[in-house]
């Protein structure tokens, strides 16, 4: 329920650009005609769901509107959130663990997503679970980066790797899992740089990173999580498609899902980029981070308050 509750609170700039003009759409309509489609179509382009995702979910109402014989607008609301919630998956996609500590955690995403953040909320997470916790900076690009993670290992009472800045991030990777082979840390979370001079050269040193940890442990990377920034809307598609090639990408954690009114473009990442949202950051501290559940994402997202 308290997920529920911060989910709706987070979401409240979404839900007024689409709750509550679904809610006018569904009240105000007599008769279901293609205006109704059309209107409704408007409402989640609105609230950032995109075009393809917006078009395949109002597509599949009208064919169920067709199918029934005595259509009103509260079988098309139940409807909507049914084929919402198919969109979505119903299960909760936990991160991956390793069946045999230490699980490798890849962080990865552009500047400013939240990487650092989500890395910290999670070492955060699993200290307070009992598990040993190693956090590594393997971002040695931007100094203050490291500085950061520092704050957040202290925090959740996890150990830092670092080296100096500009050091190769492979090297951090790599003394990262060397220290949890011998220290039997159970995670390690490596954080790493969202911006180089250039993408391709971005894009490459994510595959270095990935190889080393991969010779050092194999099977490792267990899960390499993409941090999107949810106020960033459609964008957040391009960004995953890059770094879905380069990263192998098994998981997605959205922050900033509070406060921002394009929180519809979870839709569109779960429809067209298969790849499952794992993890949603709710605020800045350590405890705004929470698993992803569709089923309540579903209700903050469309239900009255
Ligand atoms: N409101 C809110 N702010 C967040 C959330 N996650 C991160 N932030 C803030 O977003 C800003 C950027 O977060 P960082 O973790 O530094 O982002 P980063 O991707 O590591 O960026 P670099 O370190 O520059 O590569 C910080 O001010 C964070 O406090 C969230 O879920 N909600």
């Amino acid at each position: 329920m308290q997920f529920l509750q911060r989910l709706k609170a987070g979401l409240s700039k979404t839900r007024e650009n689409l709750a509550s003009r679904i809610e006018k759409l569904f009240t105000g309509t007599q008769k279901i005609e293609e205006g109704f489609f059309e209107e409704l179509e408007e409402i989640l382009l609105g609230a950032d769901v995109g075009v393809t995702t917006t078009l395949q979910l109002v597509d599949n109402l009208r064919q169920r509107a067709k199918k029934e014989r005595n259509v009103d607008t509260s079988f098309l609301f139940s409807a909507l959130r049914e084929e919402v919630i198919k969109l979505l998956g119903e299960e909760v996609r936990q991160l991956n663990l390793s069946p045999s500590p230490p699980t490798v955690i890849l962080v990865v995403g552009v500047n400013g997503s939240g990487k650092t953040t989500t890395a910290g909320k999670l070492a955060y997470r699993f200290s307070r679970q009992g598990k040993r916790v190693i956090l590594a900076a393997a971002d040695t690009f931007r100094a203050a980066a490291a500085e950061q993670l520092a704050i957040w290992a202290k925090m959740a009472g996890a150990t830092l790797i670092r080296h100096q800045p500009g050091a190769d991030p492979g090297a951090v990777a790599f003394d990262a899992v060397k220290a949890a082979l011998s220290r039997q840390a159970d995670v390690v979370l490596v954080d790493t740089a969202g911006r180089l001079h250039t993408k391709y050269n971005l894009m490459e040193e994510l595959k270095k990173i990935r190889r080393v940890i991969e010779r050092e442990l194999p099977g490792a990377p267990h899960e390499v999580l993409l941090v999107l920034d949810a106020t960033i809307g459609q964008n957040a598609l391009a960004q995953a498609r890059l770094f879905k090639e380069a990263a192998g990408v098994t998981g997605i954690a959205l922050t900033k899902l509070d406060g921002t009114a394009k929180g519809g473009v979870v839709l569109a990442i779960a429809h067209e980029l298969n790849i499952p949202v794992k993890i949603v950051g709710l605020g800045e501290d350590p405890e705004d981070l929470e698993d992803f559940r569709p089923q309540e994402f579903v209700l903050a997202l469309f239900d009255k308050p």
